[in-house]
């Protein structure tokens, strides 16, 4: 079925000028960019995105890291967009992920792991609609 997933390349990836090679590897997997943004995130909209993970130990330092440069926000279609992305970006931590994996080809660890996709179909249209309008998806 064809669906639509979010995705962030992180500032990790952004600052190392990597995002075009980030693309490369989305779009060979059959996903298709439908949209595509440049965005600083504020404290609050970070703190916002990653709300379930407040209570975590590493809160503080994943809310720093995503706020440190700027990152590119996208939405990706394609056949089981959800699932297939997640296959592509790998496991979180890149010692763990699969070769041919963004995270194995481009993550500095499990902090700093380039790239981010939603978990489900439910929590993609949410985290979609964080950033963008209808009119901003051309498919
Ligand atoms: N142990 C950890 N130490 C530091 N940062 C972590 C740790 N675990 C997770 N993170 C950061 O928090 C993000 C969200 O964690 P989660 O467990 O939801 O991972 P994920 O589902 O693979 O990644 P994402 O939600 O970003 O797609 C990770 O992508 C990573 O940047």
């Amino acid at each position: 079925m064809t669906e639509r997933t979010f995705s962030i390349i992180k500032p990790d990836a952004t600052r190392r000028n990597i995002t075009g090679k980030i693309n490369a590897v989305i779009e060979e997997a059959g996903l298709r960019i439908v949209a595509q943004r440049r965005v600083h995130l504020t404290e609050e909209q970070a703190k916002t995105f990653y709300a379930v993970h407040a209570e975590r130990p590493f809160y503080g330092e994943l809310v720093g890291q995503m706020t440190a440069e700027p990152v590119v926000v996208q939405v990706l279609q394609g056949d089981n967009a959800v699932a297939r992305y997640r296959e592509v970006m790998g496991a979180t931590n890149p010692e763990q992920a699969a070769d041919g994996t963004i995270r194995k080809l481009f993550a500095l660890s499990i902090g700093e792991n380039s790239v981010h996709g939603s978990d489900s179909l439910e929590n993609a249209g949410i985290e979609i609609a964080q950033f963008f309008t209808d009119a901003d998806i051309v498919g």
